[in-house]
């Protein structure tokens, strides 16, 4: 278990809790209550800031019940938290509902924050890359699926 220190910009809020003791992440509390209309994105407060430990990032993740439920995602998902941020935690909601407004109250869980080691790279730049099973394939190289859409 890694020690995390956070600071509470809203002590009227709980601190974040992974909702069983085995969750990837860390649900964050809303600040504020906001309403998105079908298509708007709002910047919304957690009310927390926080020292993640050299080597670790924070990513805010979508929770799939709001996203099922109200269309309700994260417009840059995952958002990246650095572990030198010492700013407020913000969610860049987005309702992606094309009919229906979707409201949130303050203190709502509206995402989640996933903690992980992240790598630093030292680029070294070749002539050649090592050749490997999928080359430069993707989108789709692998085979196909029957998932259509609709043709006008
Ligand atoms: O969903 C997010 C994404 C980012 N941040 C904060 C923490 C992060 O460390 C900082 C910068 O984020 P990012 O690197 O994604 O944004 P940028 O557009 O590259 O800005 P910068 O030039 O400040 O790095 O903003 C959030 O609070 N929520
Ligand atoms: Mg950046």
């Amino acid at each position: 278990m890694l020690d995390v220190e956070i600071t509470r910009l809203d002590p009227g809020l709980p601190l974040p809790t992974y909702a069983r003791h085995d969750d990837a992440g860390l649900d964050l509390h809303a600040a504020e209550g906001v309403e998105l209309a079908p298509g708007e994105r709002r910047l919304v407060a957690t009310g927390i800031a926080i020292a993640l430990p050299p080597g670790h990032a924070g990513f805010v993740h979508p929770r799939s019940g709001l996203a099922l439920r109200h269309g309700l995602s994260v417009v840059n998902t995952p958002g990246t938290i650095d572990a030198g941020y010492r700013g407020e935690i913000k969610v860049l909601l987005i309702n992606h509902d094309l009919e229906y407004s979707v409201r949130v109250a303050r203190g709502d869980r509206i995402a989640q924050l996933v903690v992980q080691p992240v790598d630093h790279v030292r680029l070294v730049e070749v002539d050649a890359l090592p050749g490997s099973a999928r080359g430069a394939g993707g989108y789709g190289s692998t085979g196909v699926t029957s998932v259509t859409h609709e043709e006008e």
